[in-house]
């Protein structure tokens, strides 16, 4: 099939090659020239396992095609838009770069187009976008939601096996495009109102955000009772109906999404005069979380001015060269106004820009030499590189050995063997090796 992908970004360039991998020709479309010329020249503009060699292979197969214009104008037979939903100031999703693309998708799709959103969007946009379309004399377009839900760092395996497709349509018409197009793709497919797929995705993304949220609670909780929030939620997460995953505790989430989704569920839910107590409370412990490496750091040395801080990780999570909403800069921004000189260091982050704190504060890819002489290290991305460190050479370099695992990962006998102080999330008490997973 005949597909556009309107928005290059971190999903519409990764849709846009699995898509091509798929058998399709794609067309993706940006406004940012830039970008589009270094992708049709084979550079891919972010960090994404994967994607340099998958873009390689399409290119030549001839099979995706980049442009910052509607120029290819015959027959395509569907338009995904994958642009951003920022945040406003008042924690709405921020539907202009979606509006601006119906306006251009009027004018040029070809007819019987169907314009499905991939963008994360309000309950209820899918219906303004028909109206918009309806407006502008384009009742032929047919619309549909269909929301993503990959992850950053393996976004190409969730694409190409996703645990689920929603396909949230209006007409059969729909439908049998969203199957031709995925037809090689082994899911589950719930088929449903578009409405109901807009709200698919926000309650999925509030709900991991809860269970985030929920166990550093109850980290916060292990820390002063004495109990090990790792091995609790080991045993928690044994019993099939909690599972395992996203029980990890730690700084809490960031990230383009959850951070944001939440935020645009409580604002979706007040504007039927609903008031989403839970999600406020996940969105109010997030923030605080971010915050626990300060609070240790001023038990340990009272006044943190004239002190250097190393920050390990600038990117929201590993695999990702992504800083929006990173745990990171608003820790470096906090550490910065209590007058603190702060490092970071990470592999694939080259400069980071914090907000509010004047200048770009430099990133270097060499944990040691972002550890010369530092008088405190936080861990808070829990890259591979920073797991294994050679501690007594650590410790030999600092000039005071204060470290905190804001992501659980050290080996807590390591550190303190080689003499280090180790404070992280929830780890109160030292933990009991025999328990395992027999
Ligand atoms: N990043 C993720 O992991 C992820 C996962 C699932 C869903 N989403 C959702 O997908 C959407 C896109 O997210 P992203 O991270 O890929 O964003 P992004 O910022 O990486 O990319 C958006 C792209 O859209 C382009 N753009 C903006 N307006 C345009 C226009 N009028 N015409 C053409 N191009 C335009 C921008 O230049 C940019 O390249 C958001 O709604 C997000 O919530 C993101
Ligand atoms: O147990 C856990 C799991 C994750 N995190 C944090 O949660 C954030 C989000 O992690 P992850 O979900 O892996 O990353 P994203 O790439 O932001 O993906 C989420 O957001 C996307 C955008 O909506 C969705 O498509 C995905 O399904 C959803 O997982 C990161 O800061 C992680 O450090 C934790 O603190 N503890």
């Amino acid at each position: 099939m005949n597909i556009w992908i309107v928005g290059t970004g971190y999903v519409g360039l990764v849709t846009g090659l699995c898509f091509a991998k798929l058998g399709h020709q794609v067309w993706c479309i940006d406004q940012d020239k830039t970008k589009i010329e270094r992708l049709s020249d084979g550079k891919v503009p972010m960090h994404e396992p994967g994607l340099p060699e998958l873009l390689h292979d399409q290119l030549a197969l001839g099979r995706i095609h980049f442009a910052h214009e509607y120029t290819h104008l015959h027959a395509v037979d569907a338009a995904f838009i994958a642009v951003g939903t920022p945040p406003t100031e008042r924690g709405e999703a921020d539907l202009r770069y979606v509006f601006s693309v119906v306006e251009d998708l009027a004018k040029y799709g070809t007819p019987g187009l169907l314009v499905a959103t991939k963008s994360t969007v309000p309950v209820g946009t899918a219906a303004k976008i028909r109206e918009r379309f309806d407006r502008l004399g384009r009742s032929d377009i047919e619309v549909a939601s269909v929301p993503e839900f990959l992850r950053e760092g393996n976004a190409i395996e969730d694409t190409l096996n996703p645990h689920r497709l929603i396909y949230g349509v209006t007409s059969k018409t729909a439908l049998t495009v969203l199957e031709a197009i995925h037809k090689n793709l082994a899911s589950p497919v719930v088929v449903c109102e578009p409405p109901t797929a807009e709200m698919i995705k926000y309650a999925s993304n509030a709900f991991l955000a809860t269970k985030i949220s929920f166990v550093n609670e109850i980290a916060n909780i292990c820390d002063r009772i004495g109990a090990d929030v790792s091995q609790v939620a080991l045993g928690m997460g044994l019993d099939p109906r909690i599972g395992p995953s996203f029980l990890r505790a730690g700084l809490g989430y960031g990230g383009s999404c959850f951070p944001k989704d939440t935020k645009a569920l409580v604002n979706i839910a007040g504007a039927v005069n609903y008031d989403f107590t839970l999600l406020r409370a996940v969105v109010e412990v997030n923030q605080r979380q971010r915050m626990a490496p300060l609070y240790r750091l001023l038990n340990w040395f009272e006044d943190l001015a004239g002190l250097t801080v190393c920050l390990l990780g600038v990117s929201f999570k590993p695999g990702t060269d992504d800083t929006r909403e990173s745990p990171s800069l608003d820790l470096a921004r906090q550490l910065v106004a209590h007058g603190a000189t702060v490092r970071m260091v990470d592999p694939v982050v080259k400069d980071a820009k914090v907000p509010g704190c004047g200048t770009d504060l430099s990133v270097t890819c060499d944990p040691y030499e972002g550890l010369l002489d530092a008088d405190a290290a936080v861990l808070v991305t829990e890259w591979d590189d920073f797991l294994h460190l050679d501690w007594q050479r650590v410790k030999n370099l600092m000039r005071h050995p204060f470290w905190f695992d804001g992501r659980n990962v050290l080996d807590p006998d390591r550190l303190r063997e080689a003499g280090l102080v180790l404070a992280n999330i929830g780890r109160g008490v030292k933990p009991f090796r025999l328990v395992e997973v027999l």
